[in-house]
């Protein structure tokens, strides 16, 4: 048999009628390059099925433009447009929009607070770009780690501190040498605060030509302050401690400073953002989410497959 004799079912008459939003294919592995370096991704990509009458889209034709755009090539914005335009391209008369979803780790070297180490830390991400008759549509989604202290435990622990030092001195004058030591025991700190390892989702929709996304990280971990480590000596480590007791924070306070600071970038069209504290007080998270014109801006782009 050959090419010609080949039966295509997607040329067909559909047996059952109607368009599809979105039909493609999901988790396909592709290597690529991101802000210059090189990434293992899973890409989600797929057209409308806007001819209701044909039965299906021509999966490979998408699938092999993807690894001839994108394979072992720097995913720029341009890039990723051209690609849809190519999957538009090569379904004329049957999709209207084509848009793709891809998913990655991109690795960033962290210097420590104090000491000269640094070491990587893995942020995932995912880039959704979708092309349409309404134009190039670009959203950027981006996770941060972080140290949040709860303010609360803090209030209470400075309690117990003053507590546990009025029953030790009990209302006697001490000498400075004598509080000083009592500081440095361990009953000069009766209760340590709870602190967590703590979750920011950052989904903002982009303007302009650019795939900003160490810049989005960077500007995430300023304004939450207290950013995870990578490689920690003891000196680092008290600095973080310090910097953890300057920094308290309930999610509320993480989800107002990132929402400001995602407003205050200018590429930043509209934003919505979840953080998410790994309580240890509790069995259960406390969570907190903000959003930014959002809901303006239209319907959120299709985050892989339905
Ligand atoms: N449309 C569609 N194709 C599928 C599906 N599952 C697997 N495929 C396969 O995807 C393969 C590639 O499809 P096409 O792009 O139409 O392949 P082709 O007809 O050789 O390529 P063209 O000549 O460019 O159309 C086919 O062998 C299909 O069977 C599905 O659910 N829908």
């Amino acid at each position: 048999m050959n090419i010609q004799t080949l039966p295509d079912m997607a040329i067909q008459n559909a047996p059952c009628h109607g368009a599809l939003d979105w039909v493609g294919m999901g988790d396909i592995a592709l290597p690529l390059i991101l802000c210059g370096q090189p990434v293992q991704a899973r890409v989600d990509i797929g057209v409308s099925l806007d001819d209701a009458n044909t039965r299906g889209i021509h999966m490979s034709r998408l699938y092999l433009a993807l690894g001839e755009e994108l394979g072992n090539r720097p995913a720029t914005l341009p890039a990723l447009r051209q690609l849809l335009q190519r999957c538009l391209d090569s379904h004329e008369g049957l999709s209207r929009s084509a848009s793709l979803v891809l998913r990655g780790e991109l690795l960033l070297e962290r210097t420590a607070l104090v000491s000269a180490l640094s070491g990587y830390k893995a942020y995932p991400f995912e880039i959704a770009v979708r092309l349409d008759p309404w134009g190039f549509h670009v959203e950027l989604q981006a996770e941060v780690g972080y140290s949040s202290t709860c303010p609360c435990s803090a209030a209470l622990s400075r309690q117990a501190t003053q507590n546990a030092f009025a029953q030790h001195f009990a209302k006697r004058l001490a000498s400075f040498e004598e509080v000083h030591e009592w500081l440095g025991s361990q009953a000069g700190m009766p209760a340590t605060p709870h602190s967590q390892r703590s979750q920011a989702h950052l989904r903002v929709r982009l303007t302009g030509d650019e795939l900003p996304l160490v810049e989005l990280l960077d500007s995430a971990e300023a304004a939450l302050g207290t950013a995870l480590q990578t490689a920690v000596k003891r000196a680092d480590e008290q600095a973080f401690a310090i910097a953890n007791g300057h920094n308290l924070l309930f999610c509320e306070d993480a989800a107002r400073r990132l929402d400001q600071a995602l407003k205050a970038l200018p590429w930043v069209e509209a934003h919505r953002l979840r953080v998410v504290h790994a309580e240890s007080l509790h069995a259960h998270d406390a969570v907190a989410c903000a959003s930014w014109g959002w809901a303006l801006g239209g319907q959120a782009l299709m985050s892989g497959a339905p």
